[in-house]
C-alpha cells in the first residue's frame, strides 16, 4: 500500500472514531501516524532530482513572495500589474505552467514576486503541479493567497488545508512547548499552567509512536496534540499569509466591505476599468495596488538601515536591508551583513532613528534596530585592540611560530 492510501485509511478510521475521553489517546496516536506519513511523503523519491521543470528560480532581491491560488483567480494578471513582467493570462484554467518571477520596487528595496500554476484540492498529495508549487512557497518569505472574491470562501479553507498538510503554518507562531530529546534519563513532563488538551499519558503515547523514550517536555501554554506533534516533527514552516480577494469588480459593495474587514485580508481588482465603473475604488478600504504593497511590506518585516559615514550624510537610496525573522534585527546582524569580520573591530555604534533614545544613541551589538534607522560604526583603534594583534599577520609573528617550525630545516 502506498503512503497516500495509508493516510486515507487512517483518516477514515479517525472519522469513524467518536471523540471522547476514552478515545482521545487513540486519536492522538493516529494523528501522529498521519504526521509521520506526511513527512515521508515530502522526502523526494530516491534517484530523482527535485525540480528541473522550470520551477527552480534563483532568489533575487531582499525578499520573496509567492502567489498561491486556484486556477484562473488572476495570479498572472496580478504579477503583470505589480511588476511589469508579462505573465500570460487567459480565461482558461492552467494557463501558467511554470514559475514566473517578477520584481517589485518598493521602499528602496527589491522584492521578488513569483507567479505559479494554479493548485487544486489534493495538491499536497501530488495532484497537478502541487508538490513543486508548494516547494516554491516554502522557499518564500511570505505567501499571497489569491482568491476569487466571487467564489465560495471554502476555497480559502481547502488551500490552507493543502498547505498545512505539507507542514506550512500560516499566520501562526510556533507552539510554546519546550521539547528536548535525550540519550538517557527517561521521560519528564511538566507544564507551567493547567492543561486542557494534553496530559502526561497522551504525551507519552505520542512520543512512543515516534520511538522517543528519553525526553524532556515542558508546556508553556495550553497547547493541543497537533501543536505537540508539530514540535516533535520540528520541520514546520511558520509563514505570514495575506488573503488577497481579487475580482471585486464583479461583486456588490456590501460583499467587498465584508471581505475587506477580515483579518490579514486585502481586496483588489486587476480590472481597473470595471472597478472604477462600479465605484468600488471610491470605497475607503480599497485603494488597490498601494494598499496591497503596503500590507505586503508590513508583513515581510524588513528593516532598512542607512549607513552613515563619519561627517557625511548616508546614501538614502541604498539601505542595508535586513529581515526580522529571528525576532528582530540587532546591530550585530547589521555589522555581519556588511562584513563577516567587522564585528570584532566595532567599539560601539551611533544610532539615529526611532530605535534610539537620544540623537544619536551610543549602542552595543545587542541593540535592536528599527526600519529607517541610520547607523555609524565606530571602530576600535589598534592599541585598544587588547593586544589581539589583528593587524599582524600570524605567520610573521615570531611568538606564533611553533617549535616544530623553528627546528624544521629550511627548504632550498
Ligand atoms: N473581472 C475580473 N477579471 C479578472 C481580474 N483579474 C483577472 N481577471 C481575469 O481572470 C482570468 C484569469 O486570469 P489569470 O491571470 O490567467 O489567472 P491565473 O490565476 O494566473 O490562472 P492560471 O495561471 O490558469 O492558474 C483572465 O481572463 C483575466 O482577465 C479582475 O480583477 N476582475
Ligand atoms: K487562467
Ligand atoms: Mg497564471
Amino acid at each position: 500500500m502506498g503512503i497516500i492510501e495509508r493516510i486515507k485509511e487512517i483518516e477514515a478510521e479517525m472519522a469513524r472514531t467518536q471523540k471522547n475521553k476514552a478515545t482521545e489517546y487513540h486519536l492522538g496516536q493516529l494523528k501522529a501516524k498521519i504526521a509521520k506519513l506526511r513527512t515521508q511523503l515530502l522526502e523526494p523519491p530516491k534517484g530523482s532530482s527535485a525540480g528541473g521543470d522550470g520551477f527552480e528560480v534563483t532568489k533575487f532581491g531582499h525578499g520573496r513572495v509567492a502567489l498561491i491560488g486556484f486556477p484562473s483567480v488572476g495570479k498572472s494578471t496580478l504579477l503583470t500589474m505589480l511588476t511589469g513582467t508579462h505573465s500570460e493570462a487567459a480565461s482558461y484554467e492552467f494557463t501558467t505552467l511554470t514559475c514566473i518571477p517578477g520584481i517589485i520596487h518598493y521602499n528602496d528595496t527589491k522584492i521578488q514576486l513569483l507567479d505559479l500554476p494554479g493548485i487544486i484540492e489534493g495538491a499536497s498529495e501530488g495532484k497537478g503541479r502541487g508538490r513543486q508549487v508548494i516547494a516554491v512557497s516554502k522557499s518564500s518569505d511570505i505567501v499571497l493567497m489569491i482568491l476569487d472574491a466571487s467564489k465560495s470562501d471554502g476555497h480559502r479553507q481547502i488551500l490552507t488545508k493543502e498547505l498545512e498538510a505539507v507542514g506550512l503554518r500560516l499566520n501562526k507562531r510556533p507552539p510554546r512547548i519546550y521539547f528536548k530529546k535525550k540519550k538517557v534519563g527517561g521521560f519528564s513532563f511538566n507544564s507551567t499552567l493547567p492543561l486542557t488538551h494534553v496530559d502526561e499519558k497522551l504525551c507519552y503515547q505520542i512520543l512512543h509512536e515516534y520511538k522517543i523514550h528519553n525526553a524532556e517536555v515542558l508546556f508553556r501554554e495550553d497547547a493541543t496534540v497537533d501543536d505537540l506533534i508539530d514540535v516533535i516533527e520540528g520541520n514546520r514552516k511558520y509563514m505570514k499569509c495575506i488573503y488577497v480577494y481579487n475580482k471585486i469588480d464583479v461583486i456588490g459593495i456590501d460583499d467587498v466591505d465584508k471581505l475587506a474587514r477580515q483579518p490579514n485580508s486585502v481586496v483588489i481588482s486587476c480590472n481597473l476599468k470595471a472597478a472604477h465603473y462600479h465605484g468600488i475604488y471610491a470605497h475607503p478600504k480599497t485603494i488597490p495596488r498601494l494598499r496591497l504593497l503596503a500590507k505586503m511590506w508590513e508583513e515581510m518585516g524588513l528593516v532598512r538601515v542607512y549607513t552613515k559615514p563619519q561627517g557625511q550624510q548616508p546614501d538614502f537610496t541604498d539601505p542595508v536591508v535586513l529581515s526580522t525573522d529571528r525576532g528582530g534585527c540587532l546591530v550585530e546582524d547589521f555589522c555581519n551583513h556588511i562584513h563577516r569580520n567587522l564585528i570584532k573591530d566595532v567599539k560601539y555604534v551611533l544610532v539615529w532613528g526611532t530605535s534610539a533614545r537620544h540623537r544619536p544613541q551610543h549602542c552595543g551589538l545587542g541593540h535592536f534596530l528599527h526600519d529607517e534607522d541610520m547607523v555609524q560604526i565606530v571602530k576600535r583603534k589598534e592599541k585598544e585592540d587588547g593586544g589581539r594583534g589583528r593587524f599582524k599577520s600570524h605567520s610573521t609573528d615570531p611568538a606564533r611560530i611553533s617549535d616544530r617550525e623553528k627546528k624544521a630545516p629550511l627548504k632550498t
